[in-house]
């Protein structure tokens, strides 16, 4: 068996918590997966479940309680520029303009560029993104929602990470604007040949944009207990993805999960001495092996379980 690009092994996560009589709250135990070069994989589950603090981990920006990750063959054990992040607050140097926040993380991750070589890798990423022609000058106040994230997603790829991490990057934008940016998001992935792990709370967005849908229970002891492959072909777009034989199939997947599955699989008995998610995948159409397009439609899903 390969190792995967990304590799998540037992990962565990427990704060202090005073009003609980001393004993710490574990927000997830037992987590597992791995992530291959290039993938695009969200992850989905309900509030506080630990999605963000699963993210800081592979950011390596926190320290888990238990378990390991390891990327490209090195253990994550500090913050690094081989991995970029965008949150949802946009995380942008005020004082700065677009364009400079930019060179700024450009100018670090290559100290010895020269200036304008380091402007004009810069501009081409703000280029990508649609935001020239004067934007770039400007400062995060005099720029919308969506323009400053484009700026954070600008930042991100210039530095050229192996590993792209997002944090519910679209959530704070109105549906035109995150659509758009999505777009972009795809298109400059798509050359790019980098990996990405994105948390959504967007069971629509989450198809259109990734190969894997990783499914979180409820916590606390959370776990992520499914990896639905969406098995849609890319290039996708919007309006032909939802005639797709796959795409519904996995959407009420995704949907019953969060509405029931999450709660009924939370806790720790259900959780598997390995850790790992349950892979469910979509049958090819035409397919008339069980979980197949010409198959029981009562039964939409194959499922193989992960050793
Ligand atoms: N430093 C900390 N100390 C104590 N508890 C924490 C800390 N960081 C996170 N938590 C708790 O861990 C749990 C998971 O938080 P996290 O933000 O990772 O969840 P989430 O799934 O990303 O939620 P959301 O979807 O609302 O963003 C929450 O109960 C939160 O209060």
């Amino acid at each position: 068996m390969t190792v995967p690009f990304l590799k998540i092994e037992q990962l565990a996560q427990r704060f202090p918590s005073p009003d609980r009589g001393g004993e710490p709250l574990t927000v997830f135990e037992n987590v597992s997966f791995g992530i291959e070069k290039g993938e695009f994989v969200c992850i989905i589950g309900h509030s506080g479940c630990g999605k963000s603090t699963i993210m800081n981990v592979l950011a390596g920006l926190a320290e888990p309680t238990e378990g390991v990750v390891v990327m490209d063959g090195q253990e994550v054990k500090g913050p690094s520029l081989e991995r970029g992040v965008v949150f949802q607050n946009y995380s942008l140097l005020p004082w700065l303009s677009a364009l400079r926040n930019v060179t700024f993380a450009v100018q670090a991750r290559h100290p010895d560029w020269p200036k304008d070589k380091v402007k004009a890798h810069s501009y081409r990423f703000l280029e990508l993104v649609g935001l020239t022609g004067g934007a770039e000058r400007r400062k995060p106040s005099q720029l919308s929602g969506g323009m400053r994230q484009r700026v954070s997603i600008a930042r991100a790829f210039a530095i050229e990470p192996k590993l792209l991490l997002l944090d519910e990057p679209f959530g704070a934008l109105d549906a035109l604007t995150r659509g758009s940016i999505q777009d972009e998001l795809l298109r400059i992935w798509r050359g790019s040949g980098l990996t990405v792990f994105m948390i959504t709370h967007d069971v629509d967005e989450a198809l259109y944009l990734a190969d894997r849908v990783l499914l979180m229970t409820n916590g606390p002891y959370a776990r992520v207990a499914e990896s639905v492959e969406v098995g849609i072909p890319r290039p996708r777009s919007r309006d032909q993805i939802v005639e797709h034989p796959n795409y519904y199939k996995a959407r009420n997947h995704l949907v019953h999960f969060l509405a029931r599955r999450s709660k009924e699989l939370a806790g720790r008995e259900h959780a598997t001495a390995s850790g790992q998610p349950e892979t469910v995948r979509f049958a090819d159409p035409g397919d008339d092996s069980p979980g197949g397009e010409g198959a029981d439609p009562s039964q939409p899903a194959l499922r193989a379980v992960n050793q």
